[in-house]
């Protein structure tokens, strides 16, 4: 079967499972663009399109055949199998305190190429802190991290300038990664574009909403194509569209080798990643 008949026998058996429409067209779309950039055949990595639409429709909760009410959840299409490449974090035995308050205690993480790590913890665990500390922005009291390749980083918030607008801020990060103005511009769009975002306008990043805000951060970190995103909390002031998007751009960077690493809160997308990194303090955790 080829991936014209493929793509069509699936759309026809999500129908066929009562999803809704516009999810149908972005599976539809996602496995489409997985395919074509990919260039493997649909049944070796998707399998046969009934099996594939059955775990599509189970994962988003949809109707089935013969009845059955959906359960109302976000949930994610189930990406294609992956293999991993090689190391591109490494981090070992991280400790920082602040004044004497120890926030990380002998940390390790590794993150390989086409790997997404999830980073978990209470609120003031040290998430953002174990971040700043991947990115080079904060030293650690003690440990290492070696990162194999470029790096991109999104803060949890800042990170945009006032009074620039969202194409300025492309050239600006673009050229500090070796891209040209035009071509800074034109990446800038097509990350944007798949997080459903229309960057043209002019309005300064001030007058942006916080969600905006927070894809323009997200564009900048992803511009030049680095080989490990570092990513803290990316989606807050997201709306359910945009969320959904979102986590289909983090599969589509690990289907490309990218190494991953997000900071979130919700432990329902856990599954969906390949590395836990709980960063509880032992005490809390017995408690
Ligand atoms: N520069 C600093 N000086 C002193 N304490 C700090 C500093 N930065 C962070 N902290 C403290 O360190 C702890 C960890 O902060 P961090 O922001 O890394 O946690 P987090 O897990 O990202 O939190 P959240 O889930 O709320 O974003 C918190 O108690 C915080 O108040």
């Amino acid at each position: 079967m080829n991936s014209d008949g493929w793509l069509q026998a699936l759309a026809g058996e999500l129908h066929r499972r009562g999803l809704d429409p516009d999810l149908s067209r972005h599976v539809v779309a996602e496995a489409a663009t997985h395919l074509r950039d990919s260039g493997e055949p649909p049944l070796q990595v998707f399998g046969p399109p009934a099996t594939y639409a059955t775990a599509v429709a189970e994962s988003v909760g949809a109707p089935q055949p013969g009845g059955g009410v959906g359960v109302a959840r976000v949930a994610m299409p189930v990406r294609p199998p992956h293999t991993p490449g090689p190391v591109r974090l490494e981090v070992r035995g991280i400790t920082k305190r602040y004044r004497r308050r120890p926030v990380l205690t002998s940390v390790d993480l590794t993150v390989r190429a086409g790997e997404i790590a999830a980073v978990v913890g209470a609120n003031g665990a040290g998430k953002s802190t174990f971040l700043r500390i991947c990115a080079g922005l904060l030293s650690p009291d003690a440990g290492r991290v070696r990162v194999h390749g470029t790096l991109g980083y999104c803060p949890q918030s800042g990170g945009t300038a006032d009074f620039l607008y969202p194409e300025e801020h492309f050239v600006l990060v673009g050229a500090g990664r070796g891209l040209h103005r035009a071509e800074a511009r034109a990446a800038g769009r097509a990350h944007a574009g798949a997080l459903d975002w229309e960057p043209a306008g002019r309005t300064q990043a001030r007058h942006l909403s916080g969600g905006t805000r927070q894809k323009l951060n997200l564009v900048m970190a992803a511009l030049g194509e680095p080989d490990v995103l570092l990513l803290d909390e990316p989606y807050q002031g997201f709306d359910r569209g945009t969320y959904l998007d979102f986590w289909q751009q983090l599969w589509r960077w690990r289907a490309d080798g990218r190494a991953i690493v997000v900071v979130t809160h919700l432990l329902n997308q856990l599954d969906r990643v390949d590395t836990v990194l709980d960063l509880t303090p032992a005490r809390e955790m017995s408690a």
